[in-house]
């Protein structure tokens, strides 16, 4: 292999790498190539391409990553062209009479373009095996696509579908699907998540029974404590004014069923106290309404804190977790106000503050935008524009704000009536109405008979087998991939619980969601301290412990945030208990598990990372004693105790972690992940969580996190206090210069947290995110930005000059800002 130039020679494929050069026009030195195969120019800032139709040998061609606005004509004389990269332009139309020329056609990728249709002859690709086509702006999947029969691969999310065409997926080669982020009717997003196989099955059952029509409505009330939720859920219910008395707070979430003229509302009302709020990414789910509840008596004007508390924690937690909804601002408690005026004045200084912390967030992303245009180098910023512009490119819509007496019937008829307009209107929810076989409706009705009719626990914890069958008793016979394809679909617009995903439970099936919701609250609620000091004493015998015992777990859980193994269950005892649920001693030991095994819902809310076993960090102590072959070793005594789950959210302070890292100093590596528009809630302790999984021994508090690996410590900090929101992550530079590994190592530990941050990001679509090194030198307040990675190349060649200079013009060594370390 020979490379001069950019120009590689593999075998008989003639390569010009030309990639990241800024060029604007193709050079002529390429273009007088003709004997090139595979043409790289990503990552440029080409508009067009002229000249390239003579370079008829191409077989590969890569333009992702440019300007281009119009799709090249002149490709279409690149006969032999078997790969052809358009990904990450601004492309929006593509003529017919140009993929009737490419028949060679392999790969296509054209994913992140402005693509509102596609050409129908695509179709004489016979030989396309990947086809990309993600996030543009697609309304339809031309039936054209179904005749590409070499077709294996195609990627469809994040565009405009509402249905699928069912020939399609009669392609037996067509193995990689992805179809998220649609709002698909036919077949519903909820089936799709399902994969290939339930697409399949769909579309088999539609076309041997009748289809169903179903307009169902997932409503989340949020807002902050007190605000109204749940009397406004139960009166919507209800139909009439429901007093909820103030002992009977919402603890976790509520969920319930009513239907409304044609549409089916699944109410699901959370908690407004902080402490539930590390359950609510388990629920929040997309293509939901959203009715944000905010008490106006206790609103004040003006004031920066209330307007948080009350409105923009929510709002911009709904738009980084479901970026997509429909929020309906809803004032609640106006009969406590002084006048009309005062009712008048806040309701305009909460419509202000909505627009105007949007509008915000719209010039902040925009400025990033600006600044990587004019200041960096776009090229090796074009992955992080490209993000900026999807993230951009969601539209969470606010509605207008509406304020009631949430005790006044007329009020609650008023809400009613304007819930119901909101989802009939076709701009807000295109696609409600989904379409599904009839087999799907009469699962569902069946597994609600079971439960009416007492055929299944109370609880609604039931085994797959002992769920079909009984299903089976009642129906037609359906088989078992059948039901597990209605139960993932059931699942994910929340009528049941199956979490597949996690072995230990894949053969439960929660059908009752209320009560496994009721389950977490036993654990995750505001006032978990008093619960423990409640286990009464014959509870305490059951599980051989004393009251000194639980003086003992009291106290941890106060100091360290950890809980005993035996104190949870005894918590979930004395919870099935209190819920009249009779003593099943083989159920109880299911769910909360024994002294030797962790319960159904520990692995829950270790699936979920809301806790993490202290044994964990245990085996690796520092502080343990050296060991001897002559003396007896004997282990320090841990603060820790080893049959326990630390839970992050619960930590009150810093305290421990402050003390063991000490000050930070000037020189330390260090890295900042700026958020917007903010660090979801619960985001960092399962980064906690994540990393102290990884790494033991740590110490964890409650915005501070330190581990330790290879005797080198790590410190993470989420600095949430400014506007401007980050993760940090901190560790000691190196002291010997020169030996480069303890530099890879350093970064080594870095990079694995950052992965563990990027994967975690995920669940946040409309979360932006950049990353940089703050300069090493006293005093200077420049940044270095994190220029995007290649898929293919190592983050230690991200930055490939050895030393790098910051706008106040302080040159140092590039291993202490990026990923370096000379290869040992
Ligand atoms: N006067 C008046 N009282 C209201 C109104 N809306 C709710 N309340 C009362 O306010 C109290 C709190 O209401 P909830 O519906 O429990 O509030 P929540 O938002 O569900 O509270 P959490 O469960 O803590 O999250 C209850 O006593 C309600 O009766 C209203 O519009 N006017």
């Amino acid at each position: 292999m020979a490379r001069q130039n950019g120009n590689l020679n593999t075998g008989n494929n003639k390569k010009l790498d030309y990639s990241k050069k800024k060029l604007k026009t193709i050079p002529s030195e390429v273009l007088e190539d003709t004997d090139i195969s595979i043409l790289d120019l990503d990552r440029n800032r080409l508009k067009d391409t002229l000249g390239i139709s003579t370079l008829t040998n191409l077989r590969e061609l890569i333009l992702s990553r440019n300007e281009l606005l119009d799709f090249p004509l002149e490709i279409k004389q690149l006969f032999h062209l078997e790969k052809l990269y358009l990904n990450q332009n601004k492309i929006q139309n593509i003529p017919e009479g140009i993929f009737s020329q490419l028949q060679k056609l392999e790969l296509l990728k054209l994913s992140t373009n402005r693509l509102s249709k596609l050409p129908s002859d695509i179709s004489c690709c016979k030989n396309l095996q990947h086809l990309g086509l993600s996030h543009n702006y697609l309304k339809e999947l031309n039936e054209a696509v179904a005749d590409l029969p070499k077709l294996k691969e195609l990627f469809v999310d994040n565009n405009r579908l509402s249905e699928l065409p069912a020939r399609l997926f009669e392609n037996k080669n067509l193995t990689t699907f992805r179809a998220a982020a649609n709002r698909l009717r036919e077949p519903p997003d909820e089936v799709c998540a399902g994969g290939l196989k339930q697409i399949r099955r769909y579309f088999s059952q539609l076309s041997s029974s009748q289809a169903d029509y179903i307009h169902r409505v997932k409503t989340m009330f949020l807002g902050s404590s007190m605000a109204g939720k749940s009397t406004l859920c139960r009166s919507l219910q209800e139909g009439k004014v429901v007093t909820v008395s103030v002992a009977d707070r919402t603890v976790g979430i509520e969920i319930s069923e009513v239907q409304k003229e044609d549409f089916s509302f699944l109410f699901w009302d959370f908690a407004g106290q902080e402490e539930y709020y590390l359950t609510h990414h388990v629920f929040i789910t997309p293509q939901a309404l959203v009715i944000l509840v905010i008490n106006l008596k206790s609103y004040s004007i003006g004031d920066p804190q209330s307007f948080k508390e009350e409105v923009s924690f929510w709002i911009n937690n709904v738009l980084m977790r479901v970026p997509d909804s429909v929020v309906l601002p809803v004032g609640t408690h106006i009969d406590k106000c002084e006048n009309s005026e005062e009712i008048k004045e806040k309701k305009a200084d909460i419509e202000i503050n909505i627009k105007k912390m949007l509008d915000e967030r719209e010039a902040r992303l925009e400025q990033r935008r600006k600044n990587i245009r004019e200041k960096m180098e776009p090229a090796l910023f074009s992955d992080q524009t490209c993000r900026l512009d999807q993230v951009t490119g969601y539209n969470l819509k606010v509605l207008d704000f509406i304020a009631i007496d949430g005790t006044n019937q007329a009020d609650i008829e008023y809400l009613q009536a304007q819930i119901l307009e909101c989802v009939q209107n076709k701009d807000l929810f295109p696609n409600i109405e989904k379409k599904l076989p009839r087999v799907y409706q009469t699962v569902e009705s069946s597994i609600r008979d079971l439960l009416k009719d007492h055929k299944v626990p109370d609880h609604g914890i039931v085994s797959l087998n002992a769920l079909l069958s009984d299903i089976n008793c009642k129906l037609t016979k359906i088989d078992k991939d059948d039901l597990k394809d209605i139960l993932r679909y059931l699942h994910r617009i929340g009528i049941i619980m199956w979490y597949e995903d996690i072995p230990a439970l894949i053969d439960t099936v929660f059908v009752k969601p209320s009560f496994l919701i009721a389950l977490f609250k036993t654990i995750v609620r505001h006032d978990l301290e008093n619960q423990l000091k409640k286990i009464p004493k014959d509870l305490l015998m059951s599980e051989n412990a004393l009251v000194k015992h639980r003086r003992k777990w009291v106290e941890d859980f106060h100091r360290n945030a950890t809980l005993h193994n035996t104190a949870m269950r005894l918590l979930v005892k004395m919870s099935l208990l209190k819920e009249n649920s009779p003593e099943d001693e083989d159920f109880m030991e299911e769910i909360a598990g024994t002294k030797q095994e962790g319960g159904k819902l520990l692995r829950l809310l270790k699936h979920f990372e809301i806790c993490l076993a202290t044994k964990l960090s245990n085996p690796l102590n520092p502080d343990a004693m050296e060991f001897s072959p002559d003396s007896l070793w004997k282990m320090p005594q841990s603060a820790i105790p080893n049959d326990a789950c630390m839970f992050p959210s619960y930590l009150k302070n810093n305290d421990l972690v402050s003390q063991k890292w000490g000050e930070d100093k000037v020189d330390d590596i260090n890295i900042h992940i700026y958020l917007l528009p903010e660090i979801p809630q619960g985001l960092f302790h399962r980064l906690i969580i994540k990393v102290c999984s990884l790494y033991a021994p740590h110490w964890v508090g409650r915005e501070k996190c330190l581990v330790i690996s290879n005797a080198k410590c790590l410190l993470l900090k989420e600095n949430h206090e400014e506007d401007d929101q980050f993760i940090e992550i901190r560790c000691r530079r190196p002291q010997k210069l020169v030996s480069s590994i303890e530099f890879q190592t350093t970064w080594d530990m870095i990079l694995a947290i950052m992965c563990k941050m990027a994967k975690l990001e995920e669940q946040w679509p409309g979360l932006c995110r950049t990353v940089c090194s703050p300069c090493t030198v006293n005093g200077c307040s420049a940044d270095f930005d994190w220029p995007d990675k290649n898929e293919s190349e190592s983050f230690y060649d991200m930055v490939k000059q050895d030393m790098v200079t910051c706008d106040n013009g302080h040159t140092q060594r590039t291993e202490f800002l990026f990923p370096k370390g000379r290869k040992v």
